[in-house]
């Protein structure tokens, strides 16, 4: 080991504890004074025998810098009474980790006689020293015999490399040895020795000793005892210590940071932080709480729907204003704590009256993203089906424009077009739409829509949708109605204007977008019965110029758009509204990105997603619908795993449908469509 190289005091495994502190400080001192080599070192001496100062002196590191007795003419002289003094290298005990290479260590040990190896400044008084006997300053004042009766005999595994702590009977004196590493003279002396040994630590008593821990000066015989104590706190710290220090070190930084963050977060600013995991499972807890509460308040307004009279439509829309007004109210406070980094996001939401109490529990909705991914809610989600819901949003929408909230803006980007914009029939239609703006700009829709809530029904091609809105619309044509899409498509021979080819309207969305890959724009242009476009002949479309409707998206005035084959299809707002004024549930079938672009509008439809049974079946379905081309058809089966999955995901449905048994859905879905249709007077 080179001493004159910096100890490494960055590896605690490297310092040996409890008593690493006095070690460190001795060798630490030890190499500072090499910078003065002109006073040697003195002679290693059998441990417990008395040292003379007469003995020649001698160098046992001939090419080191330092000495002993120059370490100790540097610390100065001893507050008090003990004058600065000469040290014996023969005092110091060193670990085996610390002994230079070529230091005779065969009369050296860390441990004294009594094996305790506690550095004691030395203390005895000049006239001791000149008396040729050299006293040892880490000699403790007392054996261990007397001090540990309890223990002797019995043997202790300490961990050292050299092997074990134990006390032997040796002549009928019990004496503590370092097996391995303790060259105490008293443990393989004769009688002789020990006699004369027996003088010296009479002498060794006599010391004032000083605890090298806590540098107290104690009196003869009370080191032992003292040490006791030390060790003992020393114990107690360790283990105190010891789960901190481990995981401090088993925790980056950034990841010890990321959880006291979350453990801020998870608490109120006032208490004080919880253990990790607790905190953790805490938050797993609310975040499940909140979701079920959502399911609950979504259900408890379906149920209201229900119960809600015709009047009491008229009598939500005559209290917009005030609801603005309460609205206004709703604040997002950012709270960061004084204290330290807490940082949570509260929404004080007053939008109504039966809000008020059930939303309580989202404050406890912290920013999770990290804990838990990305937020799979809105506030949309929260309150879908009233009113208040869409200033919500719109709200949500302006804050996240202003002020940046991380769960609205995730919720958008996991919706977001990343890609292409694709069809629930599966196509992928032009990139030109993916830079459109947004068809709504979120305004006026709330205030200007009245009427019964629009229906959106989504689900993967195939899945049963036109089939059971024909049926639907067979049995109850006086309740729904179907927006008249745009397009700037030339109108096909017998088509007019916002009229199609029979009185039947169709359905909007995947039944309009089906085929770009299939059939070129010329082959759409000039045919009547692609597939699916046959199913759509009967479809009413408002025929418009393409600069016309790219100004009226440009206006916000479109909830959403697609262009298809060179052609561009879309639906304005001013069309649902014109169902709405005929008293009528305006349905709207969309795919699921249709459905992503509506909920970033104020529609604020019933959201119905008609799904297969199975994906086996879905593709039988297809085939035997005989539309689809093989190409068409996996594309389609494609989109519709995505569709699936994306379905799946709470808060983006409001009703799922499962189109196993055509009858058991169709009755399913009437049930969902009378609670809308009794808000219609
Ligand atoms: N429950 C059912 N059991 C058996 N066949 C069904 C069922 N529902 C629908 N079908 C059949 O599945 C095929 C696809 O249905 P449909 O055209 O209504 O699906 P879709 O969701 O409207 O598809 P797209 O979005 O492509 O228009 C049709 O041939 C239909 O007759």
């Amino acid at each position: 080991m080179d001493l004159h190289r910096p100890f490494k005091m960055d590896s605690p495994s490297y310092l040996p504890a409890p008593l690493a502190s006095p070690a460190l400080m001795v060798l630490a001192s030890t190499a500072e004074a090499g910078r003065d080599a002109s006073v040697p070192c003195q002679a290693p001496r059998p441990f417990g025998v008395p040292a003379s100062m007469e003995k020649d002196l001698h160098l046992p590191f001939p090419s080191a810098s330092y000495t002993f007795t120059s370490m100790y003419q540097r610390q100065g002289p001893m507050s008090g009474t003990f004058p600065s003094r000469d040290f014996p290298a023969s005092l110091l005990h060193l670990h085996p980790q610390f002994t230079p290479p070529n230091l005779d260590c065969s009369t050296l040990s860390m441990l004294n006689h009594s094996g305790v190896g506690a550095f004691r400044p030395f203390s005895s008084p000049q006239e001791e020293r000149e008396s040729a006997v050299y006293q040892s300053a880490f000699t403790p004042a007392k054996r261990l015999k007397s001090c540990f009766p309890e223990v002797e005999g019995k043997e202790f595994d300490f961990g050292s490399p050299g092997g074990s702590l134990k006390a032997g009977e040796d002549s009928g004196r019990k004496l503590f040895s370092m097996s391995g590493l303790l060259s105490d003279g008293e443990a393989s002396s004769s009688p002789e020795e020990r006699k004369e040994h027996s003088k010296v630590k009479g002498l060794y008593d006599a010391q004032a000793p000083v605890c090298p821990v806590c540098q107290a000066i104690l009196r003869p015989g009370e080191l032992q005892d003292h040490m006791e104590q030390e060790l003992t706190k020393l114990a107690q710290l360790q283990i105190s210590a010891a789960p901190v220090q481990h995981d401090h070190l088993i925790r980056t930084p950034k990841s010890l940071s990321l959880s006291l963050h979350i453990k801020r977060e998870g608490g109120s600013p006032t208490s004080p932080p919880r253990p990790s995991e607790d905190t953790h499972s805490d938050r797993y807890q609310t975040f499940l709480r909140v979701r079920a509460n959502r399911h609950t308040r979504l259900n408890v307004r379906i149920g209201k729907l229900k119960r809600r009279k015709p009047e009491d439509g008229q009598e939500g829309s005559a209290e917009l204003a005030p609801l603005e007004d309460e609205w206004n109210e709703r604040r997002r406070i950012q709270m960061t704590s004084i204290v330290g980094g807490f940082k949570g996001a509260v929404l004080v939401s007053t939008t109504s009256k039966e809000c008020r109490d059930s939303d309580a529990d989202l404050d406890v909705d912290g920013d999770d993203t990290l804990e838990y991914g990305r937020a799979q809610y809105t506030e949309t989600d929260v309150i879908p089906c009233s009113g208040e819901s869409s200033k919500e949003t719109a709200v949500s929408s302006g804050s996240s424009s202003t002020l940046p909230d991380s769960r609205v803006n995730l919720e958008f980007s996991k919706w977001s077009n990343d890609g292409d914009p694709s069809t629930s029939s599966g196509e992928k239609v032009d990139g030109s739409i993916a830079g459109l703006p947004k068809t709504c700009k979120n305004t006026d829709i709330e205030t200007t829509m009245s009427g019964p809530r629009p229906v959106v029904l989504s689900g993967p091609s195939g899945a049963g949708k036109s089939t059971l809105m024909k049926r639907l619309m067979k049995e109850h044509e006086d309740v729904f109605g179907f927006s008249v899409s745009h397009t700037t498509r030339n109108p096909r021979p017998g088509e007019e204007d916002g009229k199609g080819l029979n009185k039947l309207p169709m359905l909007l969305g995947a039944t309009l977008l089906p085929v770009a890959d299939v059939f070129s724009s010329e082959d759409l242009e000039n045919s009547f019965s692609c597939p699916n476009e046959s199913e759509t002949t009967d479809k009413d479309y408002h025929f418009t110029t393409r600069e016309a409707m790219q100004e009226g998206i440009d206006k916000g005035d479109f909830i959403e758009n697609a262009e298809f084959s060179g052609n561009m299809y879309g639906t304005s707002k001013a069309a649902i509204e014109d169902v709405q004024a005929q008293n009528l549930i305006c349905i709207l079938d969309v795919d699921i990105q249709g459905v992503k672009r509506i909920k970033e509008t104020d529609l604020n439809p019933i959201y119905i997603s008609i799904q297969p049974p199975s994906m086996e079946i879905l593709e039988k379905r297809l085939r035997d619908r005989q539309t689809e081309t093989e190409e068409s058809l996996q594309k389609r089966l494609e989109a519709a795993r995505i569709d699936m999955e994306l379905s799946k995901e709470p808060g983006v449905f409001d009703v799922v449908i499962i189109n196993d048994d055509l009858e058991r859905a169709y009755e399913e879905l009437k049930d969902i469509l009378n609670e809308v249709s009794e808000t219609i007077k």
